[in-house]
């Protein structure tokens, strides 16, 4: 069954809906000022703390200190750590040295060679994507026939679910701008991006 990710949730209410429509993953944009989903890690954990215990908390970082990261997936506030920067291979060896958390590496897939990048990456899972929370697709033949199991984000809601697993059979689907309305969470196009994926599943 395919996976489902719902990533940048900033307020409580966020949270009740992944914990109503019970998503696989749910992210939260961990100190990226630059983001409109930014939250504190202090935030991260008000919000972890209210979630469904059956949903994986992810933490989204862009070039965070390995320290940062690894302390709150050693405390548990999330269980999984998503780098959304410029991490290389030593920087992930350096993560993997303190803590045993999942690593998932962004990988922005413009060209083959991006795609070729992503798989030789040291991470558990590769997250093949257009950016970070653009709601823009990338071009899925660069991503067709990719040899291990990854994350699709970019651009996804209900509406091209099927299409994009029809495609490219990816481990999980991620989603943000595809499941708002104006700018926030919106519990209605959560529920048929779940069911979407589900029912396809
Ligand atoms: O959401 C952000 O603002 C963001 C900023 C910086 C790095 C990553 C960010 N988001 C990651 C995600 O939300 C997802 O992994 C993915 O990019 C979803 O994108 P989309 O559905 O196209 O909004």
């Amino acid at each position: 069954m395919t996976r489902i990710k719902i990533c940048g949730l900033t307020r409580p209410c966020d949270v009740d809906y992944v914990n109503r429509y019970v998503p696989d993953y749910c992210g939260f944009v961990i100190n990226v000022p630059r983001s409109r989903r930014n939250v504190t890690p202090q935030r991260a954990r008000e919000l972890a703390a209210r979630l469904n215990p059956g949903i994986v908390p992810v933490g989204v970082f862009v070039d965070e200190s390995q320290s940062a990261v690894a302390r709150l997936l050693n405390e548990g506030v999330i269980a999984a750590a998503q780098l959304h920067g410029a991490e290389d291979a030593s920087y992930i060896k350096e993560l993997r040295r303190l803590t045993a958390g999942t690593l998932i590496q962004a990988f922005r897939v413009a060209s083959p060679a991006d795609a070729e990048r992503a798989a030789e990456s040291l991470a558990d899972y590769v997250l093949l994507d257009s950016g970070g929370g653009t709601g823009e697709r990338f071009d899925w033949r660069l991503a067709e026939g990719f040899k291990r199991p990854f994350f699709l984000a970019g651009g996804l809601g209900a509406e091209n679910i099927s299409d994009a697993l029809e495609r490219l059979r990816p481990f999980a689907v991620d989603m943000s701008s595809g499941v708002e309305t104006e700018g926030v969470k919106d519990p209605v196009k959560i529920e048929a991006a779940v069911a979407a994926v589900r029912r396809y599943s």
